[in-house]
């Protein structure tokens, strides 16, 4: 069988490893228009803020690799059209040569791309988005300039608060910008993004949330202004992460999609046409929160899909279980992390649900060093008391390990009393005997 796979970073990556490791005798076809592959964007603020030197290690596969295990591997190669009735995928070599490979099976992990947004001055200089390696090597250059003083970032939320963060720490001035009235509004409720908005302020960020970019002004090409619903801000550099939307047009004439444009895909990661799977950001997902396809762009979905992908073009059929979406950011040694839904989002979503909020020290009482607070909210919903989403905050590193119970409760559709007997264990250099996990759930109404 020949399996095309377009798009080689983290979702193509994890489909053709699945295919090659575990099935023989197919033949593999991977094609990407960039020059790398397997780039995590994760680390882009992480190395453009210094807290790593080089961005070398961001990468973690190369074509090499996939062609000693036997896959052809088309870099540079912009596909152009795909022909779902030849079952054809036409695409354009970097030299300018038109390329044709036929299929039997094609895997769509073309991702997404970061949304432009669409104000007069859009097209100045100086105006820059974060996605591919290419962007984060841009921004890092222009930080480096002396005459960059003043950032601007649109958007605070994942990409843009950590941004505003490394650019902090190469010494700028940085506005963070939002819509919402906070940041990370779509991960967390109020109460949980104002610990981080606090963060961010007594780390010199100037926030201006529930405020909108109207225009973007320039001198000799180069931005110069912002101009918001409030006012005018003299800039340097303006960074826009204002979200994702999917890389689907060279197949959304043919596949079903998704409201946003994502290829609607099911629990095999098959599209509307059986021959075709879509992994990654371009596709849909399944959220075990809301019991429905939406549409939610992470590393950890894109490999976990490719996976699923990988298995059932192999021959073993493999549904998937759902995502919660799950997150966590760690900015200035402040962590938040959340799954599933906040309050704000699930109420959003029609669902009709109730919190229990706890707050304690992450270590026994008795230990007084770096034993910091946590701060957890649970959310569920009131009627079947399934745990729909969960958030926590704290300095405490421990806080990254307990999301995961959480997600495991919302995919298994645990209940939020069935958590609250839960056997979990109790050392004072970790936790309390009435565990702050324990303590919220017993306290829900
Ligand atoms: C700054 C940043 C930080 C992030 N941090 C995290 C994090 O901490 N945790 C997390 O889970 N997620 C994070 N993400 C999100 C994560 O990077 C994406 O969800 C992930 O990259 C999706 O992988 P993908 O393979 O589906 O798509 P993509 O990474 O978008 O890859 C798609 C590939 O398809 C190729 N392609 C597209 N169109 C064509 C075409 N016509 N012809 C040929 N090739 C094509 C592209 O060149 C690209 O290589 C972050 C993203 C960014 C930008
Ligand atoms: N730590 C992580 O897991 C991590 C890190 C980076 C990125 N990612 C993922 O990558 C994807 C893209 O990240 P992102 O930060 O671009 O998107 P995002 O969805 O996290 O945040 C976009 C922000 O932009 C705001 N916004 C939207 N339109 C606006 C406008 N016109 N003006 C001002 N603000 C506006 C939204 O309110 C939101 O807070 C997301 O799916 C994200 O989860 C994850």
């Amino acid at each position: 069988m020949k399996i095309v796979i377009l798009g080689t970073n983290h979702a193509g990556i994890a489909a053709a490893n699945t295919l090659l490791d575990h099935y023989e005798g197919n033949e593999i076809v991977m094609i990407d228009r960039n020059s790398n592959m397997s780039y995590l964007g994760c680390g882009t603020a992480i190395w453009v803020g210094r807290q790593i030197e080089k961005p070398d290690e961001l990468f973690y596969a190369n074509p090499a690799q996939f062609e000693a295990k036997g896959a052809k591997i088309m870099t540079e190669t912009t596909v152009t059209a795909i022909d779902f009735d030849q079952k054809e995928v036409h695409a354009t070599t970097k030299s300018g040569e038109n390329v044709t490979q036929n299929y039997d099976k094609l895997v769509l992990a073309t991702g997404s791309r970061p949304i432009i947004p669409d104000i007069p001055g859009k097209e100045l200089d100086g105006i820059h988005f974060l996605k591919l390696f290419q962007e984060g090597q841009a921004v890092d250059q222009e930080l480096a300039k002396d005459t960059v003083k003043r950032v601007a970032v649109i958007g605070a939320g994942y990409i843009g608060t950590e941004i505003a963060e490394a650019a902090k720490r190469r010494g700028k001035e940085v506005l963070l910008f939002d819509a919402a009235k906070t940041s990370l509004a779509s991960y967390y409720d109020e109460e949980f993004a104002q610990v981080m908005d606090e963060n961010l302020t007594n780390h010199g960020i100037s926030c201006h949330f529930g405020e909108c970019a109207t225009a973007f002004k320039g001198v000799n090409g180069r931005i110069s202004q912002l101009v918001t619903d409030k006012a005018t801000y003299d800039v340097d550099l303006l960074i826009n992460c204002i979200g994702f939307t999917a890389n689907s047009a060279l197949a959304s004439d043919h596949l079903e999609t998704f409201k946003n444009g994502a290829i609607l895909v099911n629990e095999y990661q098959q599209t509307s046409d059986p021959d075709v799977y879509a992994v990654g950001d371009v596709a849909t997902i399944y959220s075990n929160a809301l019991q429905e396809k939406t549409y939610i762009a992470l590393a950890s979905n894109a490999v976990r899909t490719g996976i699923v992908a990988g298995h059932n073009i192999g021959g073993t059929t493999l549904s998937s279980p759902g995502v919660q979406g799950s997150n966590g950011i760690s900015i200035f040694g402040l962590h938040l992390t959340s799954t599933g839904l906040s309050l704000q989002a699930a109420t959003r979503a029609g669902l009709k649900v109730a919190f229990s909020d706890v707050e304690d020290l992450q270590k026994a009482w008795f230990l007084h060093e770096d034993n910091d607070k946590v701060k957890i909210r649970i959310v569920y919903e009131e009627d079947s008391r399934r745990i729909v989403g969960a958030q926590l905050a704290s300095h405490s590193e421990i806080i990254a390990g307990n999301i995961n119970m959480f997600s495991l409760a919302i995919q298994d559709h645990l209940t939020i009393d069935q958590l609250a007997l839960l056997d979990l264990f109790f050392l004072p250099h970790f936790n309390s005997p009435y565990n702050y996990m324990t303590m919220a759930a017993l306290s829900a109404k």
